[in-house]
């Protein structure tokens, strides 16, 4: 048995050890030009600190990943394509969407340097408040529409939209992140609605989201579509009124014959506009949710009675309701 490779260093660490670094271009930027801080969370491949860019005193999020892990559980294929989706992203400017600054490595890690989320996962805030009051659904769930009318019209599939990776800036407008599961469709996709890699043969995706969010086409045919999304927001806009998923059992596999059996009911009280909403987006034909047919920005869903009031257009520069 070949010796087994040293233990990777304690997450504890405060900060990578220097590693000698190897002479990128000039204006490559390495761990010396940040002063790492605090651990702020942990992924299954990665840790991500924050830090303070040491010329001009920026906060920023950078996820530090293993390059040993990376290769060893087969993700580099995984991060490349989401680099380019995190990239397409920053440089369109997309608002709502944690943005990649720029990325960098050393001999054993790769580095994301990201937009830092101050006010952490949605997640919480919902626990928290046990359920949104009606303006907090409403405006939460408007910013995570205009979030995927600006995915989907890059022809990006999020894939794992849930309240997890709906992280919150120093102004609680959501910053969403975690592509690591995005797909980007060529149009030949789109049109088959195959998920083959020419869009001749649909080729088996072994990628499934979260269970409670999943939607019930990437469970049979393994294909996800932009539908994919607008069923997870349907899920996200139930927690946010009732504060649980819709679909909850105790196994995965028991929350997946309830996705494909539709099976899920409203609580007493469950506000009617959001109800109406959730049963048009929980729908199992993803090609008859709401906002399925629309071509340029999800009309349907924008004019929604659920939304009657939000101002979509300065969204961005309105301040967020107080979430109570
Ligand atoms: N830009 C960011 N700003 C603030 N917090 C962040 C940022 N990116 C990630 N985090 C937090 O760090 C933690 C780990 O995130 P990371 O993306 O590394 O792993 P993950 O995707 O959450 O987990 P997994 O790798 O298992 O999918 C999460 O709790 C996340 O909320
Ligand atoms: O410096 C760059 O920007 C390009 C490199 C390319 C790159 N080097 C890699 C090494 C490994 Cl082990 C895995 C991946 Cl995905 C790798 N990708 C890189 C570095 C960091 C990150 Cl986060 C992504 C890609
Ligand atoms: O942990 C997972 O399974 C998913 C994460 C997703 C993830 N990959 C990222 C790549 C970039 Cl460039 C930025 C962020 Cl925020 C990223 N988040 C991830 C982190 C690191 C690597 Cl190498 C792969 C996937």
């Amino acid at each position: 048995v070949p010796p087994q490779p040293p233990p990777p260093p304690p997450p504890q660490q405060a900060k990578p050890q220097q590693q000698p670094q190897q002479q990128g271009p000039p204006n490559k930027r390495t761990t010396e030009d940040f002063i790492f801080g605090k651990i702020i969370g942990e992924g299954s491949f990665s840790t991500v600190y924050l830090t303070k860019d040491i010329h001009s005193s920026r906060e920023y999020a950078i996820k530090v990943c293993e390059k040993r892990h990376i290769i060893r559980e087969k993700k580099t294929e995984y991060v490349k394509r989401e680099r380019d989706v995190l990239n397409a992203l920053s440089s369109a400017g997309a608002p709502f969407f944690v943005k990649l600054y720029c990325t960098f490595q050393d001999t054993d890690r790769l580095y994301f340097v990201l937009s830092y989320a101050k006010n952490g996962e949605l997640l919480p805030y919902i626990n928290k408040v046990g359920a949104f009051d009606k303006d907090c659904t409403r405006f939460y769930a408007g910013e995570i529409l205009l979030a995927l009318e600006y995915l989907h019209g890059l022809n990006i599939i999020h894939r794992d939209l849930k309240p997890e990776n709906i992280l919150l800036d120093d102004q609680m407008h959501i910053l969403i992140t975690d592509f690591g599961s995005a797909k980007i469709v060529n149009q030949v996709e789109t049109l088959n609605g195959a998920d083959g890699s020419n869009g001749a043969r649909p080729r088996r995706n072994s990628f499934v989201g979260t269970a409670q969010y999943v939607s019930p086409e990437l469970l049979t045919d393994k294909t996800a579509n932009f539908g994919s999304d607008l069923w997870a927001l349907g899920c996200i806009i139930y927690q946010m009124v009732s504060g649980l998923p819709p679909f909850r059992a105790r196994s995965e596999y028991k929350i997946f014959q309830k996705i494909l059996a539709l099976e899920y009911e409203f609580p007493d009280g469950f506000d009617a506009d959001a109800q109406d909403l959730v049963q048009k987006l929980l729908v199992l034909d993803a090609s008859e949710r709401l906002g399925a047919k629309d071509t340029n920005g999800y009309l349907s869903i924008r004019s929604h009675k659920l939304f009657e009031g939000l101002d979509f257009e300065n969204i961005l520069t309105t301040k967020p309701p107080t979430i109570s």
